[in-house]
């Protein structure tokens, strides 16, 4: 082993480790009993990746030969693993305020949408931008979310609908993720609106037949890699059966399957993700008791929204129903031009506060479960040895009070 690291984080007075058995996700026993260490210090080698963690003293005496580009005295601080977001659509142009206005006055997302606003109003604006305005804005809010802990997000398109402009909403986060220091999950959402035109047949059609085959391409071209394949499947937008077709032309090359569900009504969203290997589901306002038992037994994450509920003044999604059930819960922004929140932080309390969530079962949902949702517990999510050193430090002592744990 080369005596050089890149860094030292030592003598925290908390070090969150979240998990150290190279767990794939917590449910609600194993979210009660995160793993802390107290006096504790952190390595992290030049590759990037955690090499040693433990008590402070172990750590000196394991190291003391060792030279480190980096040393930080963690001293009366808090390490956490970084935050990771499991859900945003973070390439866009023209902003909504003015259906902020609107929405005060009464109108709902769905008469917006149907109106020809909502997601179609910034189709149009993505349209019209050129490439290198979407990167710059883009940049941006990525650096926004990196300022708030998190340190992998997943980023949809869905605001393109033509394979044109999809392709290049993909090319933006492709760029941002050779070219910044935050990690990337790419999800092709081209199945987030019916296009103006299109009927959802159509659409959908258009989808099996060319987007998809092209991204099979692209990817075998080494030009452009997506991880994941999301549907709005909803009322007025994809109705399951096309939602179904979608997933499955996604599964065939290789996407995992991580779509919108169940959120302004009661769609079967959640048995279908269960059914369909789904990795995550996300929304879920409006979830059944039958759903919420197939998530669980499927493993496939619940990704809980709770900034959307709230904008939306929608109803709090069943965290608590879905935890004793034995879901596997997860959180995300949702940073959209309808739900602007670059702050996992925020995103943390208002599942707290308004989603009845405890502080370490919302810190597990936006760590070790928010990775497991994007296929990525084995390398984020928790400060475990060979995982990716990607950390939070906090200036305050404690995020627990580890002699109520
Ligand atoms: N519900 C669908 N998609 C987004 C909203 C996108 C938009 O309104 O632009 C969501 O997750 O909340
Ligand atoms: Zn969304």
């Amino acid at each position: 082993m080369s005596c050089k690291f890149r860094l030292l984080l030592e003598n925290a007075d908390q070090l969150v480790v979240i998990c150290q058995k190279e767990e794939e996700f917590l449910l609600l026993e194993g979210m009660q009993h995160l793993v802390v260490l107290e006096k504790a210090s952190l390595v992290i080698g030049n590759d990037g990746y955690i090499k040693a963690i433990g008590p402070t003293e172990t750590i000196h005496g394991q190291f003391s030969h060792a030279e480190f580009e980096t040393v930080i005295d963690c001293s009366g601080k808090c390490v956490l693993p970084g935050f990771i977001d499991a859900h945003t659509h973070p390439v866009w142009a023209g902003d909504r305020v003015h259906e902020f206005t609107m929405k005060l006055a009464g109108a709902t997302y769905m008469d917006i949408h149907q109106s020809g606003g909502g997601i179609n109003f910034t189709v149009e604006h993505t349209e019209s931008a050129s490439e290198e305005e979407l990167f710059c804005s883009f940049k941006q809010r990525l650096e926004r979310m990196l300022r708030a802990g998190t340190t992998l997000v997943e980023c949809k398109s869905g605001y393109g609908l033509k394979l044109d402009t999809e392709l290049k909403m993909l090319r933006v986060i492709e760029r941002a993720q050779r070219e910044m220091d935050i990690g990337i999950s790419s999800t092709y959402c081209g199945a987030h609106s019916v296009p103006k035109g299109k009927s959802v047949k159509e659409a959908t059609d258009d989808i099996i037949e060319h987007h998809l085959p092209a991204l099979k391409q692209m990817a075998l071209n080494d030009e452009i890699h997506v991880d994941n394949i999301d549907v709005f499947c909803e009322k007025g937008v994809f109705d399951l059966e096309s939602t179904r077709q979608i997933l499955l032309a996604g599964k065939a090359i290789g996407l995992h399957l991580n779509f919108h569900g169940d959120e302004l009504n009661p769609m079967n969203s959640a048995e279908l993700g269960a059914e369909l290997g789904a990795l995550a589901v996300s929304h879920l306002e409006e979830i059944s008791d039958e759903g919420i038992s197939a998530l669980a037994a499927a493993k496939c994450s619940a990704i809980l929204l709770p900034t959307t509920a709230y904008i939306l003044r929608l109803k709090q999604p069943r965290a608590r129903d879905m935890l004793k059930a034995g879901v596997i819960v997860s959180l995300g922004s949702d940073f959209n031009p309808n739900a602007y929140c670059f702050s996992m932080p925020l995103v943390m309390h208002l599942a707290c506060v308004n989603m009845k969530m405890s502080l370490k079962e919302a810190l597990a949902a936006a760590t070790i479960n928010a990775a497991y949702s994007l296929g990525r517990s084995h390398t984020h999510g928790s400060l475990e040895v060979g995982k990716q050193g990607d950390v939070v430090i906090i200036n305050a002592p404690r995020f627990v009070l580890t002699n109520l744990m």
